[in-house]
């Protein structure tokens, strides 16, 4: 199926939601489970450590350092799996990308909380291309800046398989979130594509 660009103002989100078959689906997400070095990270919130609600792990060129919520993040060096989904995702965006940022929500109770992704190592227009595995969660989308200019939130479900792309001036305009859900849920997995310049490049 083809990106489908969503009608959001001062947005550029696209969405396939059948990129992957649904049995390449299954495979990547039960090796990747399997042999992705996972972590729990402790991040800082309102001065407190705590680690967050999700698992994660980051891949890339060498390079490609990244600084995610205070935390400094070396990337592990690319695999097999992850390259040849990096070459389906290039084709599919025409966008380059030289890092990968995977996150395990184990259950409902795993999270990401309201953020943009606009850190100045992505540049000010950043590409970021999303596929998800697993599980389908709900992911929000809302404006920045207050007032909310209608539509106040946009809900989209992200099924196994399905690609998202945000690019153009999503992040400046847009926050997003993966909520908790009370509804049991098995595992998702998601990697967002990134390129990333490191400091003095
Ligand atoms: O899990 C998702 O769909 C979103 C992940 C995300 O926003 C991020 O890694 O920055
Ligand atoms: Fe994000």
């Amino acid at each position: 199926m083809p990106l489908t660009l969503l009608p959001l103002p001062q947005a550029e989100v696209l969405l396939d939601p059948a990129f992957l078959p649904p049995a390449a689906a299954a495979a990547l997400l039960a090796e990747l489970t399997a042999t992705i070095p996972w972590r729990q990270e402790p991040i800082r919130l309102f001065g407190k450590e705590v680690l967050q609600p999700r698992l994660t792990a980051w891949h890339g060129d060498p390079d490609a350092r990244y600084a995610y919520s205070g935390l400094a993040l070396t990337p592990q060096p690319w695999t097999p799996a992850l390259l040849h989904l990096r070459a389906q995702v290039q084709a599919a965006t025409g966008s380059r990308f030289n890092s990968v940022l995977l996150n395990l929500y184990r259950s409902g109770q795993d999270s990401m909380g309201w953020h943009a992704d606009n850190e100045p190592e992505l540049g000010p227009a950043p590409v970021i291309a999303s596929v998800s595995l697993g599980a389908p969660r709900r992911f929000r989308l809302r404006p920045r800046h207050p007032p909310p200019v209608p539509p106040a939130a946009v809900t989209l479900e992200l099924a196994s398989g399905s690609l998202l792309v945000m690019r153009g001036p999503t992040q400046q305009h847009w926050l997003h979130a993966v909520p908790k859900t009370a509804v049991p849920t098995g595992p998702r997995l998601n990697l967002t594509f990134r390129l990333v310049s490191g400091r003095g490049q």
